[in-house]
Order: structure tokens, then sequence, then C-alpha cells
């Protein structure tokens, strides 16, 4: 039994080639802005103007010093291979690793179409499920160490980006508590029809901000000035990009932008999520007036994509909460 899914096997119908992708050009490949936190955190002017500077004209950046060990940083790639290289038959039993059905994903059971279809597999662990993960102790260990950092590490970086705009921060710390946040571990087969699918369709994050951990491999794009522009891995660093929260609380300064992975034809890729995210309960409204959104409670976000998912086999998400 092998252990990628059966991508073609399961949604034959999809590729019947009625609506496959259209041709693209050759994206560029270009290097992030790069932040260094011990210097942002130590209150460095030029550091924090820069930092303001690539959530606001960027969306995406990259950063170096984020306080998250090397050791750990291996241990978690090293564990999480080990997962996804179980048989796929393992990997889709109820139950597996001990967690609730439907952490385990793949595809999209709701794509109409070719494009719509990513040729990929995920872990969704809530930090609830992951002290239930059975069996595999490091992997358990080297996540609560990732989540750990990762929290105050997003608390930090969204804090200043609230401060910047003359608000306070508090609504980080009285709506985001370690267990309002969750992770995605992908993994990405090498993919024979890597023109036609997408590893990971093209999306905005709905949550506050992404710390991604990615491999070496390449293959996150994200759209600039109506270009997909390619993004260089870099060994030292994590890449953060603004979620749509973020973008609806600064009235549209910081930007939530819309990137996609590409399939990888050769290699398998790996990378791992962590949503910073508010209590489902939590009211996300801009921080002044004349705002672009109607204010919502973030559970009616995540209920409306989820309505759109289902109905179109796409997200919709901020358009629906314009006025
Ligand atoms: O794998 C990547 O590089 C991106 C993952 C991503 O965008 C996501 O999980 O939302
Ligand atoms: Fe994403």
């Amino acid at each position: 039994m092998g252990i990628d899914p059966p991508f073609q096997e399961t949604y034959r119908a999809l590729w019947k080639g009625f609506c496959v992708r259209a041709k693209e050009e050759e994206c560029k490949e270009f290097e992030l802005p790069l932040i260094d936190m011990s210097r942002l955190r130590l209150g460095d002017s030029a550091e924090r103007k820069k930092y303001i500077k690539a959530a606001s004209e960027w969306g995406f950046f990259q950063v170096v010093n984020h306080g998250i060990s090397e050791e750990v940083l291996q241990s978690l790639r090293y564990e999480q291979m080990k997962v996804f290289h179980q048989p796929f038959n393992n990997k889709s039993q109820r139950n597996f690793l001990n967690l609730p059905s439907n952490s385990y994903r793949w595809g999209n059971s709701y794509a109409s179409c070719l494009s719509q279809f990513p040729w990929s597999e995920a872990l969704h662990l809530s930090p609830a499920d992951i002290s239930r993960i059975d069996g595999y102790t490091n992997l358990r260990s080297s996540i609560e160490a990732f989540a750990g950092t990762a929290a105050t590490l997003a608390q930090t970086l969204a804090e200043i980006l609230a401060e910047n705009l003359g608000v306070k921060s508090s609504f980080f710390t009285e709506n985001c508590t370690s267990r309002t946040s969750c992770i995605r571990m992908n993994r990405y087969p090498s993919c024979p029809f890597s023109s036609e699918v997408y590893g990971l369709v093209p999306h905005t994050d709905s949550d506050i901000l992404t710390i991604l951990y990615q491999d070496q491999t390449g293959g996150l794009q994200l759209l600039r000035d109506g270009r997909w522009l390619t993004v260089k891995p870099n060994p030292q660093s994590l890449t953060i990009n603004i979620g749509d929260l973020l973008q609806v609380f600064s009235n549209d300064v910081y930007r939530s932008i819309q990137h996609r992975v590409v399939a990888p034809q050769q290699v398998e890729r790996f990378s791992l999520a962590y949503f910073y995210c508010p209590s489902s309960d939590a009211v996300i409204q801009s921080y002044r007036t004349p705002t672009k959104y109607r204010k919502f409670t973030f559970r009616e976000y995540k209920q409306q994509i989820l309505k759109d998912l289902q109905a179109t086999g796409n997200k919709v998400g901020l358009s629906r909460f314009l006025f």
C-alpha cells in the first residue's frame, strides 16, 4: 500500500479535463523582506520601520532570530516526515494518532474543477488535540515546543502592528490564548500533473497572522501587483503572512495576500503552518471609522467560509463582509 492519497482514483470526474488551469508564465523567484526579531524586540526603530513597511506593502515577510531553536525545527521536520510516510490506509483511519476524525485531510471534497483541487495532504491540530497524540512522543513534544514559542512570536508581531495604528493592543491578550490557535502540517507529494493542479490552491489565510516553517524545496508563491512571485526559501527564517482578521482590524492598512503552492514535480515538500487565531466569540472590527467591513465574530467568519466552500468549492472570504 502506498503512502500517497488516491488523488486520481477518487476524483476521476475532475480529471476529464473540462476546466484545467490556464497556462501561466514562469514566476520570478525573489527574497521576501527579512526582519530580525532580536532587533525588533529591543525596540530598534529602523527595524520597526522595516517591519511596518513589510506588513503594509507586502503582507508577507521572513523573520530570523525568531526564538525557535534549530533543534526543535529539525526534530519537528523529522517527526512530520515519519507521520506522513505511513501508508495512506493508516493515516485515513479514524483515530489515527488518537486524533479526532477529520484531523487528517487531503484534496478538496467540494472541488468541482481541477483548479480547486489541491494535490496535498494535511494534519490539522488544535491545541487540545496535540496533548492527545498517541505513540509519537517526540512528535508531540516538538509540536508543543514549537507552538509555545510561536504563540509568543505571533503576539509580539501583532501587538507592534496594532501599536503602530495607535490602538490598544490588548485585543490579542484578551482574545487569543494558547488554546485558540491551531497548526496544520502539510505534505505535498510529487505530482506528475504539476502543470494542471496546485499543491495548494490560491487562498488567503483566515486568521490574524500565520507563521510558516517550510523546507528548502520552494514552491510557495504570492500575488503582488497582479503577478505571481515565487518565494525563495531561507533556511534560517520562518515566513510570516498577514491574515484576513488583521486586514479587517487595520481597515486594510495591512493586507492578507493571496498565496498558493505549486505542486512539486520530482520531490515531496513539507511545511507546517501556525495559524494565530482568536476565540470563536471574538468580535472582529476595524480600529477606526469609516470602516470598510461590517463587524462579525470569528465564528461567523468560519461558518461563512465553510458555507461558500460547500456551495462553490472556493473560499470567498472578506468580500462577504464589505459594506
Ligand atoms: O506550504 C506552504 O508553503 C503554504 C501553506 C499555506 O499557505 C497554508 O497552510 O495556509
Ligand atoms: Fe496559507
